[in-house]
């Protein structure tokens, strides 16, 4: 059997419900096109996004009846902060509410006006925080990341070293505070890095004394690939190739919203006495005691929890796969797909979706909507209007005009995938008669959010 069954049984169950196809144009009209500001009621599958909307085990919800909701101390800090330790063997953790806490908190101690942060591919939230405090992000990510259909290409989260060490040549050592590494890389379309070129840039790096900082937001993901397509690594527990993993490293960011399979909750990892110290300093203006960090007793023990569960080989593989069957029954159809398939998501190519729709249209945006229209199922635009305007306004207009079908960790099954290639391969049938948005309202900073559209 190619795709095993899932590996848990479902103990409690949320009805869903989907609206009438009069009531979903309805809706959409009135979220502006924009399916971040859909209600859930109105939403029947759910595939927004993988961060906070994972289903937890019995065993986490139990840890929440163990919640030690002291101000300071709480028990749960100290198993939070032991496992984090013993699975990524970080000296210290600085607990957050969520990843761009921890974002914030790194990017203020570290990031000054005149810095260059160098990473593979952007992240919205990521970039945000290094610009706010005067910072550059350079992507120095292989030139293949930026190419939606390269199924051979199989760790395409890879850093282009000559990219980085030219930069380092042309900035200077000392105006890089770190290199920002995502395993897996998001916007490419959920991509790993490999174990090879994560041990390269720890190596050049080291070389020029420059930080390698992990966003790790989805590491187990990127582990799975390693067992599953690096040479020397099928024979090796997850565990084991985590803990090489954040060998190179010297410290992380991490948003339990994904991997770490709970709604909320989030960290700075790092060995660094300095680092730990102006961030123990810090968090308690923006997130409360170093040993909350804006989280309940109950969350940090959930966290504890779902960090362990997600290094089950059983667990992983079968999230993994459940990406790959989707993707691989839209790709099967002929419709326009990232490749390799990522980790968290399948990622529409909405270029070669609506080829008639010129980027500024924002095709991206339009599909999600689309998608929504013919089935109730939201997804998001990882294109054009995530991207966002430069400082002097202008759009980005990247490469990758993505729509991304994100897969919540443990919630949907077989049918309901198999439900949502039928509403995409129904609406690519019909692309023709798709027409491009406009902006009605576009915030100043990251737009994606709570833009609002209409039809040209
Ligand atoms: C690689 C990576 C992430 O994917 C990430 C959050 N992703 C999210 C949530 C999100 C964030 C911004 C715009 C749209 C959706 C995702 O839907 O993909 C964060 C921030 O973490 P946070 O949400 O806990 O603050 C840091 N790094």
């Amino acid at each position: 059997m190619k795709f095993m069954p899932e590996p848990y049984k479902v103990k409690m169950v949320e009805p869903l419900r989907i609206l009438p196809k009069e009531e979903r144009i309805e809706a959409i009209k009135k979220a502006g096109y924009n399916t971040f500001l859909l209600n859930s009621r109105d939403v029947y599958i759910d595939l927004l996004t993988d961060s906070g909307t994972n289903a937890m085990s019995d065993r986490q919800w139990a840890g929440l009846m163990m919640g030690d909701e002291a101000y300071a101390g709480s028990e749960n800090w100290f198993h939070l902060q032991s496992t984090v330790q013993e699975i990524m063997g970080f000296k210290h953790v600085v607990p957050t509410h969520q990843g761009r806490g921890a974002e914030n908190l790194l990017s203020q101690i570290l990031v000054k006006p005149g810095s260059y942060v160098p990473g593979n591919m952007y992240f919205t939230t990521t970039r945000a925080h290094q610009e706010l405090n005067g910072g550059t992000f350079v992507d120095v990510i292989n030139d293949d990341a930026h190419i939606s259909d390269n199924p051979d290409v199989l760790f395409k989260g890879n850093i282009d070293l000559k990219k980085y060490e030219d930069l380092i040549n042309k900035v200077g050592a000392e105006n890089i505070p770190y290199i920002c590494v995502g395993v897996t890389v998001n916007l490419a379309g959920g991509q790993p890095v490999s174990m090879k070129n994560l041990r390269e840039v720890y190596e050049l790096s080291k070389k020029h004394g420059i930080r390698v900082m992990f966003d790790c937001t989805r590491y187990v993901e990127n582990a799975y690939f390693i067992k599953a397509r690096e040479e020397g690594y099928k024979d090796k527990t997850i565990a084991e190739i985590v803990k090489e993993m954040f060998s190179y490293a010297d410290g992380a960011t991490m948003s339990g919203k994904k991997d770490g399979i709970v709604n909320i909750g989030g960290f700075l990892a790092m060995n660094e006495e300095e680092l730990y110290s102006k961030a123990t300093a810090l968090v308690v203006v923006y997130e409360g005691m170093p040993s909350y960090g804006g989280m309940t007793g109950r969350d940090m023990e959930a966290f504890a929890i779902g960090l362990k569960e997600a290094l089950d080989y059983n667990y992983i593989k079968h999230r993994v796969e459940q990406v790959e069957y989707l993707g691989n029954k839209l790709s099967e159809a002929g419709i326009p797909i990232v490749r390799p398939v990522g980790g968290h998501a399948v990622f529409l190519d909405a270029r070669a979706f609506l080829p008639h729709i010129p980027q500024e249209q924002y095709p991206a945006q339009v599909l999600a909507a689309e998608i929504y229209i013919e089935s109730g199922v939201r997804t998001m635009e990882r294109g054009n209007v995530s991207a966002g305007r430069t400082k002097e306004g202008k759009e980005y207009f990247p490469k990758l005009e993505l729509v991304r079908l994100t897969l919540p960790r443990r919630v949907y099954s077989y049918a309901h995938l198999d439900f949502v290639a039928e509403a995409i391969i129904r609406t690519f049938k019909r692309r023709d008669e798709i027409k491009g948005l406009k902006f009605i309202y576009e915030p100043p900073v990251l737009r994606f959010f709570t833009g609002r559209f209409e039809h040209v």
